[in-house]
């Protein structure tokens, strides 16, 4: 972040709060808060809860990291959970249960450690009170506003590269796969189960790309296969000044959807676990896709869904996130 950029930001937070009146802060609070100062405080609202300087990084930076911000006992609880549902013990309608592909697509025993992500486990009681943590919420309203629908659930755990190089997940923003808008009251928190770093494949993000538009994507050229669904940004240049962000064991890191980001390879033994989970004003509203880049992975998720329920039943890929998403705050009005 510049140093003008933080004083000029500095110099408007000071105004509102002195100047302001009762009147102009909670117009601040309310939905057309993007209006008010749309250059300059575009990503946040002010809920009073973060300080000036963690919405000036969130605004430059697209993504704002809290330090264990989920305890120790939660997340071995959510480790406890993972392993029942690898196990078998536990099972969920419609919660998807992924392999890497290139385990997949080997002739190794399938056992629980080939497991490498769970998808949508919001009828999951015990992995959903992820989502509805009260500090992680606390956050999350300061960028969706106080409506907040959980809407894409996920705990990743990384599988030790097979050699291949297919435990990485390329470069690409969120929002390729969200047919709903705006994009700024849309924001994931992804907390670390334990150490992440440069070696078990850590977040990569590149700083301030969220100020970008919605690129094009599509599967990487990758001679050693890509996961199901892993897109990436088109034309991917690996010269753009990256960051690796190394998290602790319960630390959380929020971000925009429009940051590039996504994961080198797991190059130790172990599985590397995250849990997150998308969220999005209540407010928002589904837009169709057709035409647009979207419309790729529009597609694939249908032909996922009618795989799974046959063709009797027809939904759209806005129906596929009605369906799954769930209210954790205020009112669902909209989504
Ligand atoms: C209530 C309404 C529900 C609507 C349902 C629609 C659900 C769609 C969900 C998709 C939403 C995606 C949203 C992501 C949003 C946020 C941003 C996150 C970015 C990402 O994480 S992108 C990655 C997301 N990936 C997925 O969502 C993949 C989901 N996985 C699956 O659907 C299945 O696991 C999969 C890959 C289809 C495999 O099916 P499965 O039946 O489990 O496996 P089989 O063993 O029978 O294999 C069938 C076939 O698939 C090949 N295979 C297996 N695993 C993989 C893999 N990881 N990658 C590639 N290919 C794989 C396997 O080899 C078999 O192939 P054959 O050629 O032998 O037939
Ligand atoms: N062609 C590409 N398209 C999209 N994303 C890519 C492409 N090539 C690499 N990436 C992504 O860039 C990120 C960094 O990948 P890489 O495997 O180089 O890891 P790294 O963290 O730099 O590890 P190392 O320390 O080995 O360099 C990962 O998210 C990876 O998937
Ligand atoms: O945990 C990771 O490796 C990245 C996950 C991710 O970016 C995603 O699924 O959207
Ligand atoms: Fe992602
Ligand atoms: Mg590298």
């Amino acid at each position: 972040m510049s140093r003008r950029a933080a004083d000029r930001l500095k110099v408007v937070l000071n105004h509102l709060d002195r100047s302001n009146s009762a009147s102009v802060r909670s117009s601040f609070t309310s939905s057309q808060a993007v209006s008010y100062h749309p250059q300059t405080l575009r990503y946040t609202f002010d809920t009073g809860f973060l300080s000036p300087e963690q919405r000036i990084f969130y605004e430059e930076n697209g993504f704002l990291l809290i330090k264990n911000l989920v305890s120790e006992e939660d997340i071995d609880r959510f480790r406890a959970e993972f392993e029942h549902v690898c196990k078998g013990d536990v099972k969920i309608p419609g919660m998807v249960v992924m392999r890497d592909v290139a385990i997949a697509k080997s002739e190794f025993v399938r056992d629980q450690k080939a497991v490498s992500k769970l998808q949508d486990f919001q009828d999951d009681a015990e992995l959903f009170r992820y989502c509805s943590l009260p500090q992680i919420l606390k956050y999350v309203e300061c960028f969706t506003g106080p409506n907040i629908m959980a809407m894409h659930t996920m705990l990743i755990n990384k599988p030790p590269d097979a050699g291949k190089k297919t435990s990485r997940h390329p470069m690409h923003q969120d929002l390729h796969y969200f047919p709903f808008r705006p994009v700024d009251h849309i924001v994931c928190a992804w907390t670390a189960m334990e150490k992440v770093n440069r070696q078990n494949g850590c977040l990569v993000v590149l700083p301030g790309s969220h100020k970008g538009t919605l690129q094009e994507h599509d599967y990487p050229e990758w001679e050693g296969g890509v996961n199901k669904m892993y897109h990436g940004v088109r034309n991917y240049d690996p010269n753009h000044p990256r960051m690796h962000v190394e998290m602790e064991k319960g630390d959380t890191l929020f971000f925009h959807p429009l940051l590039i980001h996504g994961s080198g390879m797991n190059q130790t033994q172990g599985f590397r676990k995250a849990i997150s989970c998308h969220y999005a004003s209540a407010d928002c509203y589904y837009i169709d896709v057709t035409g647009t880049s979207q419309e790729n992975i529009s597609k694939e998720v249908n032909e996922i869904a009618t795989r799974r329920y046959g063709t009797d039943i027809s939904v759209s890929f806005a129906d596929t996130w009605a369906l799954r998403g769930r209210l954790v705050h205020g009112e669902r009005t909209s989504l």
